[in-house]
């Protein structure tokens, strides 16, 4: 039997050393703090640390004015200034960045936090190169994206895993809508007197301020967005890149009839707002892609390559919902038939297509026509479910939403290439000048080379 005076000794002792135990957490958790915090500002106390240094070798007055002299140099030199600055924000950026990933639940508590590599400014924000820690994943970070961005007082926080290592992530934190009140971009091969559409061609810039460039070949293009969104500014582009390239055909579908009017001259054939026409050009097309596979399967090849001589062909439909929507059924079931058999088998043959829709509907754009096409871009749509028949299912709640751009921001859109996420950006633009100009200049190097040819024949 145990004596009352046993029992509170026992009890006594659990208090005192529950209390031993809270206070070696707390004293602990204290010193995990000031390590932290010691670690996080260590640029800061080492440049103070290294004036500190100057100034006790040079010694009294002498060393302060050796510290302030420093210090007005790497001030007065830009290069400095600018390379010093740099070095403080992504110091300060870390921070933030450290703070939030504990305050969002990421890590758990200091010396946890994925580690940021690097830092660099980008016209909508800041991009950190990070790395997870053991036990962390890249998922984890993306599904805490919200938090971070509420923390990080931030608009939003795009997380982009690393193909080839789980343990890494590009991390885009975004502050800025860089297109806002933006001037257009003008088109980076405008003056340009050749090119070759086997070359990637530059469609816009992303939010990073990077160019965006699409290989063409053995891709297809779809593009939608309302009325006025930039679907024929983007069009334009595309056949620019293929008009100064004089190896390439164009053939053009303009169901509004000017809108593709100054690139007429130098198209192969252009049907215009009629479905007999439309029907015309593609049977063409499908009888040049037909004697094309011929032509490869004479020569034991699988698809066209680069240098052997077989010209691409792009076909650009400028209003899909045009000829899809046709008064005659048989029309309409005809157009359908003959650009779906161009999507599905004419990449191999070197046929591009390129479309463009106002009508992002299932009825114009069916998913199984849409999964077709590598290259989707999406610019400004008046719904959400708009927005996914071009790019997918599933991609505006996940973020990419075409219907969140803003009505101001022409030639803005999401653009998903070859099945990765979509890239939001900004076409580039070319003013009427500017197509006048590069049709006059296609349409020379067009001349010279059919001269050319006909000179060596
Ligand atoms: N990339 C761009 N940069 C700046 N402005 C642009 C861009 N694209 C389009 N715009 C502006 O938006 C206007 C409408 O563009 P565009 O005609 O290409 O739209 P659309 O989607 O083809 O419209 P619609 O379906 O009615 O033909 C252009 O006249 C131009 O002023």
């Amino acid at each position: 039997m145990w004596r009352r005076s046993s029992v509170v000794h026992v009890v006594d002792e659990l208090a005192r050393a529950q209390r031993r135990e809270r206070w070696r957490v707390e004293v602990e958790a204290l010193l995990v703090g000031l390590a932290w915090a010691v670690w996080s500002v260590r640029l800061e106390l080492a440049l103070v640390l290294v004036l500190a240094v100057m100034q006790r070798l040079v010694g009294g007055v002498l060393g302060w004015i050796a510290v302030v002299a420093c210090v007005a140099g790497v001030v007065a030199i830009p290069r400095t200034r600018r390379f010093l600055g740099h070095l403080l924000r992504a110091m300060h950026v870390r921070r933030a960045w450290a703070r939030a990933t504990i305050d969002a639940g990421v890590a758990a508590g200091p010396f946890r936090c994925p580690g940021v590599w690097s830092v660099s400014r980008v016209p909508a924000g800041d991009v950190l190169d990070v790395h997870v820690r053991r036990g962390q994943s890249v998922a984890d970070l993306d599904a805490r994206s919200e938090h971070l961005a509420a923390c990080l007082r931030a608009r939003e926080v795009r997380v982009l895993r690393d193909r080839r290592n789980a343990a890494r992530a590009s991390v885009l934190v975004i502050r800025r809508d860089p297109f806002e009140d933006a001037a257009p971009v003008t088109w980076p091969s405008v003056t340009t007197e050749r090119l070759s559409l086997w070359e990637p061609v530059p469609l816009g810039v992303d939010e990073q301020g990077e160019h965006v460039a699409v290989s063409l070949v053995e891709r297809n293009v779809l593009i939608g967005g309302e009325p006025g969104a930039g679907k024929s500014a983007a069009l334009s582009v595309v056949i620019a890149a293929a008009t100064l390239d004089p190896e390439t055909r164009v053939w053009l579908l303009d169901g509004k009839l000017v809108e593709l009017a100054a690139w007429a001259p130098l198209a192969r054939k252009v049907a215009g707002p009629s479905g007999d026409d439309a029907l015309a050009l593609l049977r063409e097309v499908r009888d040049v892609m037909d004697e094309r596979y011929r032509e490869l399967l004479a020569k034991g090849q699988r698809k066209v390559r680069r240098g052997d001589g077989l010209p691409l062909h792009l076909v650009v439909c400028d209003e899909l919902a045009f000829y899809l929507t046709v008064p005659e059924r048989a029309v309409q079931k005809e157009f359908a038939e003959l650009l779906r058999d161009l999507v599905a088998r004419g990449r191999a043959a070197g046929v591009i297509v390129c479309a463009a829709t106002q009508k992002p509907g299932a009825d114009v754009v069916p998913s199984a026509l849409r999964d077709l096409f590598g290259f989707r871009l999406a610019m400004r749509c008046t719904t959400p479910q708009a927005s996914d028949t071009i790019l997918g299912q599933g991609w505006a709640s996940a973020g990419a939403d075409a219907s969140d751009i803003p009505g101001a921001q022409r030639g803005v859109g999401y653009l998903l290439a070859d099945g990765d996420r979509p890239v939001r950006m900004r076409g580039y633009y070319l003013s009427d000048e500017d197509v006048s100009a590069i049709a006059e200049r296609a349409s020379a190097a067009r001349a010279d080379k059919w001269l050319a040819e006909g000179v060596s024949a």
